[in-house]
């Protein structure tokens, strides 16, 4: 069996009964009860989210006696074995160490298995606090088949977009207006992208690293855009050849031009627990990126566990996570999580969810190509 296969460990969570009795997962519940997200504006099940950073919905149910695990101290330990691992990005390689289930860097080792007691305990603190409303924004189309070795047909991606919304998805990420020379599995973009723009109440974000891109999308007929920065300073420089800095300048240019054709841009922050060069990223760096993306126009952030190195009820994660929330103190925030680069983010799936929706998140991405979970 592969490491792929192994099962979720679905003990530690409420059965998958239990979560349907309550239809939060159907993919009829995954729909916004509004279609037309605009530019700053998030409608959640009856509640209105504004750039403004408020929300109208009373966030008194998530408080510290709902969440008493939330305040325990860190105790975190180094490790001593190390074995690397790979993962693509843009053209690049890179290079990060894994310790069993553990995330290496120079100071810190990230272990799942510090606080068991908290991931037993997950179970009832998430019936309790979960949002009424989570939106899934599926990134498969983009984010699955830029990492295919082999590129896929073009009719292909386009059967694939056209059966992701029959399958009652409403926001499906639909390809990229990149570099074909970083990204050849997208170079059919603008094919893909004139194919299934008509298609009837989804909305098809594209990720567009800059001005050029962006003209080609809307060009293309893309209704709404995606701009992707980095909390790593290395990791930035990898993806999109530039520093964090000079990505924001790209980023305003982009948001900009989309303010004036009431364009919706998403916003990404790639890293933001751990990076593979410069290890464990400090919540506030985190949280200045985001909040230039979201000062510049973005209407939703979605913070991207890039490398897979959050692990559910790990005291770090909650510690990074929570000073994000103090950083910020935004309401509209979508966390990216469990993105797959590596199999132990699969272990920990559900219970990486779990946690997340307990913060309580409002947005999740999700790949259908590398796990069918919604
Ligand atoms: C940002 C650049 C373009 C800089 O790339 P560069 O080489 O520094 O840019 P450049 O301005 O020097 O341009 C180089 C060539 O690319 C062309 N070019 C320039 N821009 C475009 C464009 N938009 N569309 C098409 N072509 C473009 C440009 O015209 C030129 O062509 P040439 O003159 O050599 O023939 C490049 O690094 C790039 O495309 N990077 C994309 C990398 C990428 O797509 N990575 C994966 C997505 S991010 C991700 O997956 C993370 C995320 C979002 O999922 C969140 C998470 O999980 O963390």
């Amino acid at each position: 069996m592969s490491s792929l296969e192994e099962p979720l460990g679905l003990d530690k969570l409420p059965s998958m009964c239990t979560i349907d009795r309550i239809q939060r997962f159907s993919s009829a519940a995954c729909r916004p009860r509004v279609d037309n997200l605009g530019m700053g504006n998030c409608w959640i099940e009856g509640r209105s989210c504004s750039t403004s950073n408020s929300c109208d919905e009373d966030n008194e149910e998530y408080t510290a006696e709902t969440f008493p695990w939330r305040r325990q101290t860190r105790d975190l330990s180094r490790g001593d074995s190390f074995s690397q691992k790979t993962m693509t990005m843009g053209r690049n390689s890179m290079k990060f160490g894994m310790i069993d289930n553990s995330f290496y860097a120079s100071d810190y080792q990230y272990s799942p298995q510090s606080n068991n007691k908290n991931v037993q305990d997950m179970p009832y603190k998430f019936m309790k606090g979960i949002p009424k409303f989570v939106k899934i924004v599926e990134v498969g189309p983009r984010d699955g088949l830029q990492n295919e070795k082999n590129i896929v047909p073009t009719d292909v991606k386009i059967e694939l977009i056209h059966r992701l919304a029959s399958s009652g998805l409403s926001v499906i990420e639909a390809t990229s207006f990149v570099s074909p020379k970083w990204v050849p599995q997208l170079a059919d973009a603008k094919d893909v992208m004139q194919a299934v723009h008509n298609l009837g109440g989804i909305r098809l974000p594209v990720l567009t690293p800059n001005l050029k891109g962006f003209e080609a999308a809307i060009a293309a007929g893309a209704r709404e855009v995606a701009v992707f920065a980095s909390a790593s300073e290395s990791f930035s420089k990898s993806n999109i050849n530039c520093s964090i800095e000079e990505s924001l300048v790209r980023y305003r240019a982009v948001t900009h031009a989309a303010k004036e054709l009431s364009i919706p841009v998403r916003g990404y922050v790639s890293c933001v627990v751990g990076c593979p060069v410069e290890g464990p990223i400090p919540p506030s760096r985190v949280a200045y990126v985001a909040k230039e993306l979201y000062d510049m126009g973005c209407f939703e952030i979605s913070l991207g566990d890039t490398i897979g190195v959050g692990t559910p009820g790990n005291e770090l994660d909650v510690f990074l996570f929570e000073n994000f929330m103090l950083h910020t103190e935004h309401t509209n925030i979508s966390l990216m999580i469990a993105f797959p680069c590596l199999t132990f983010v699969f272990k920990h799936f559900l219970l990486n969810i779990s946690l997340l929706l307990t913060f309580p998140v409002l947005c999740v991405d999700c790949d259908t190509l590398y796990r069918l979970f919604f």
